[in-house]
């Protein structure tokens, strides 16, 4: 059941957060431990914070938007000629069509189409294949400067700036853990960016959305949309309502993913959210997910406040659990199939 959204948060009470003292090194130590505690306020209620002062270009950041408008105006035979079953092995790269992916288990596939990309990891490399390492796949009818070059000094300064947040939500942490925490995490960091194109949503059913509930698996996750084109909601379990995020220009949407969840045995929340697209233009965004080192292993960190869960994992078995487990409950989903009108294929 999809739960009504919540008229009276139309505010929305996700905090905005600037983070400039950080990258001011004139800065004083007040104004940069204000920030820490704002940062262990969003983390410990939603999970979920928009994020100012990154130092990212507002240039870069438009441009990134004109990438993703560009790319998906593309006749569908180019999109294809980047089609993520072209991908090497278990990279993640290229085209995904529209409707090609199902976030909720018991909804209609995604409406949505993607073109991913990620840390270049060329086709010699010993990684290559391996989950969400691979050659990116470039559309051979884009210029590269108006495309490649500025997608990729994007996912560049996002790298930048998602592990500048590690280091400060190390130490938001009540018992701040040691300095290296995150060193093997950030070694060779698995990175990924996509460009997301929602259509106007036509449809009354209630189980279609742009993007079904989830929670991202990995680390952090920075989101970029496109101003005035809201359509994000994050679920919050205390009031039972969907809370609309604003869609601000230069304001960067950062959630705590399931990976951080459960390295802080709870402590930071990975928050359920969802996209629909109510207006009756497109919608675009591109989010940015840093997993860190899928080889790297965690386990949870002793935050005194609940029953520790001791298990060792690498990244990559963490994520690759979480994804098996979703495809599991669609089978199940599948397995009572949706009344003959609403069916639509599900696409791997
Ligand atoms: O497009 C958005 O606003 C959010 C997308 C999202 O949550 C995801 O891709 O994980
Ligand atoms: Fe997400």
């Amino acid at each position: 059941m999809i739960a009504k959204l919540d008229a009276s948060r139309q505010e929305s009470a996700i905090q905005v957060i600037d983070i400039s003292a950080w990258l001011d090194p004139q800065a004083t130590s007040e104004a940069r431990e204000a920030v820490i505690e704002a940062l262990h306020f969003s983390c410990r209620t939603h999970g979920f914070f928009s994020l100012i002062g990154h130092g990212v270009s507002l240039d870069l950041q438009r441009q990134v938007l004109v990438c993703a408008k560009t790319f998906f105006a593309m006749p569908m035979e180019d999109k294809m000629e980047v089609s993520m079953a072209k991908s090497v092995g278990m990279s993640n790269r290229g085209y995904e069509v529209l409707q090609g992916q199902a976030l909720q288990p018991d909804a209609l596939p995604d409406l949505k189409e993607g073109y991913f990309i990620g840390a270049e990891v060329a086709a010699g490399d010993p990684r290559a294949g391996k989950f969400l390492h691979g050659p990116n796949m470039w559309p051979s009818t884009l210029n590269e400067s108006d495309f490649q070059t500025p997608l990729m000094e994007y996912l560049s300064q996002m790298t930048k700036v998602a592990e500048l947040l590690l280091e400060m939500l190390r130490q938001a942490l009540p018992k701040p853990p040691p300095e290296d925490m995150f060193e093997e995490f950030k070694q060779k960091p698995s990175t990924n960016l996509r460009l997301l194109h929602y259509p106007p949503q036509r449809s009354f059913d209630e189980r279609q959305l742009g993007a079904g509930a989830h929670t991202d698996f990995g680390g952090i996750t920075l989101l970029l949309q496109q101003s005035g084109a809201p359509g994000l909601e994050v679920w919050h379990p205390q009031t039972s309502a969907w809370i609309p995020v604003l869609a601000v220009e230069d304001h960067l949407v950062v959630n705590i993913g399931d990976l951080l969840n459960l390295w802080t045995n709870g402590y930071f929340l990975s928050a359920v959210h969802r996209v629909i697209n109510r207006a009756p233009t497109d919608r675009y965004s591109a989010p940015f997910f840093y997993n860190g080192n899928t080889a790297c292993n965690f386990s949870p960190l002793d935050m005194g406040f609940r029953p520790m869960n001791t298990t060792v994992q690498t990244v990559e078995g963490h994520i690759l659990g979480k994804l098996k487990a979703t495809r599991e409950k669609t089978q199940n989903a599948k397995a009572n199939p949706l009344p003959k009108n609403c069916e639509v294929e599900v696409q791997s």
